[in-house]
């Protein structure tokens, strides 16, 4: 692989003795990993999954090795492709259930699918990001994942800082950066690297950051991260966060076996900096990556945390139509607070604040929409349901499976009540389709079809 001459000039300078060990791995394949998701309590059709020997240490959810995207498992959510460095960033945020976490940096869902798994699906995940169509692959990924505690927002850090001021117990800032980190699994971001282009990504960092303050509230914890080796946006932004927020300090994070500490002396001397990590790919089996874990010590003043949101709510024929299909399924629905957007019915986490004004591409798990005079269940519901919390369902083979996703109709041989089905294929829950005499209408995404 041919580095730009600045980046071999620079490394050399910065790693001396052991910059030979790090340039040679620009020559040797990127290292693949995946995590399972534990919220999905079916059984993987492949057990190699879970039997695969090779564990990530540092994630218990994490194995190294390549999976297929096209497989039942995947695309109904039981595993996610994930860089193993990668891996750690959700490991340090180390949400606990039930509480607010702001992922502000989220396309395309790998910190993210981590963190709900993290969170058991309780809480609040607020996952955001600022580009439209990365925004839309985000909600797709979070929807695969079968998340009923994730909204979706396509927002710039500083136009959701005002919707959530002092909010979240926890924020990721998986910072844009120069990507040096990724090279050798991307090449192409190596067309963007010149001298200045570190200074540039730092300046955008901080503007995020900046933002990202405003929403942690008093006590709560701030991660930040990039897959980059430049210091400017690693040691010298956690420097210039020490020294323009007093009210941080650095929390240590525990180095596992070929993590490093990150180096004071590449920051402004400050000793409280050798509390982040760098995972270089000469030390660890995996890509390059850095993480800092920063407390607020600031005091909670009281605060008014019971803003009412104002949505639209429900007519009374649309009560009735969505309260028929709940009797005809005998669906459980998660808990949280019923709203509609437009024709969209959605059920909001509990203990959201308005998000009114807010642009988003997901305000919570999407239910279905009302259509003339019919509800009509959406795919996130099929793929946030088990199959222990519907009566109405009806199992496919991974054959039928197979002709379903590409958008064919099925049939089957039982008379049945007509009404919407929730199928099932080897115990993972696949889609709603709707029974109309012996024939399963075809109700799979045009857009996922396959
Ligand atoms: C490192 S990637 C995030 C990866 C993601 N956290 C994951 O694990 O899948 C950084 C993200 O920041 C977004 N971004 C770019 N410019 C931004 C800005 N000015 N403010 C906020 N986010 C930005 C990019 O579109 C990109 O999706």
């Amino acid at each position: 692989m041919e580095l730009p001459i600045g980046f071999i000039e620079k490394y050399k300078k910065l790693l001396g003795q052991e910059a030979d060990g790090f340039f040679a791995t620009f020559n040797e394949p990127s290292i693949s990993g995946y995590r399972v998701n534990t919220i999905k309590t079916g059984k993987l059709t492949t057990k190699e999954y879970l039997e695969n020997q090779n564990r990530i240490d540092y994630c218990d959810t994490g194995f190294y090795g390549q999976i297929n995207g096209k497989t039942l498992d995947h695309i109904t959510g039981y595993i996610y492709s994930q860089e193993p460095s990668a891996m750690y960033v959700g490991e340090v945020v180390d949400p606990q259930p039930g509480e607010k976490i702001l992922d502000l940096c989220a396309s395309p869902g790998g910190k993210s699918t981590h963190l709900i798994n993290k969170m058991n699906n309780t809480g609040i995940l607020v996952s955001n990001e600022i580009f439209s169509k990365r925004a839309a692959v985000l909600s797709e990924n979070v929807e695969r994942w079968g998340a009923t505690n994730t909204i979706v927002t396509n927002e710039s850090p500083d136009r959701l800082a005002p919707h959530f001021q002092k909010y979240f117990d926890r924020i990721l800032v998986d910072a844009p950066c120069s990507g040096e980190g990724m090279f050798r699994k991307e090449p192409a971001g190596m067309q963007y690297w010149n001298e200045d282009y570190s200074n540039e990504c730092a300046n955008r960092q901080q503007k995020i950051l900046a933002s990202a303050l405003e929403m942690l509230r008093p006590g709560g914890t701030l991660v930040y991260s990039t897959c980059t080796f430049a210091p400017e946006e690693d040691e010298q932004i956690a420097a210039w966060l020490l020294s323009e927020y007093p009210m941080l300090s650095m929390v240590p994070i525990k180095n596992y076996d070929g993590m490093d500490s990150a180096n004071p002396d590449w920051g402004d001397g400050n000793p409280e900096i050798k509390n982040a990590v760098r995972l270089f790919p000469h030390h660890i089996k995996g890509e390059g990556h850095f993480v800092a874990k920063f407390v607020s010590n600031e005091v909670e003043e009281n605060q008014d945390k019971n803003k009412t949101p104002k949505y639209d709510q429900m007519d009374k024929a649309e009560t009735k139509l969505f309260n028929d299909f709940i009797f005809e399924t005998g669906l459980q629905i998660p808990e949280g607070t019923l709203v509609k957007f437009g024709d969209n019915l959605y059920v909001l986490p509990i203990g959201l604040n308005s998000i009114n004004k807010i642009k988003f591409m997901r305000p919570g798990l999407h239910l279905g929409i009302f259509k003339k005079n019919r509800f009509e269940p959406s795919h996130s519901l099929a793929l946030a349901t088990n199959s222990e919390q519907i009566n109405h369902k009806i199992i496919i083979s991974l054959d039928q499976w197979k002709h379903y996703i590409h958008g064919e109709t099925l049939m089957i041989d039982e008379l049945k009540d007509k009404g919407w089905y929730l199928l099932v294929c080897e115990g993972h829950s696949v889609s709603f389709s709707k029974l109309v005499g012996k024939t399963l209408k075809n109700f799979y995404p045009k857009g996922l079809r396959i």
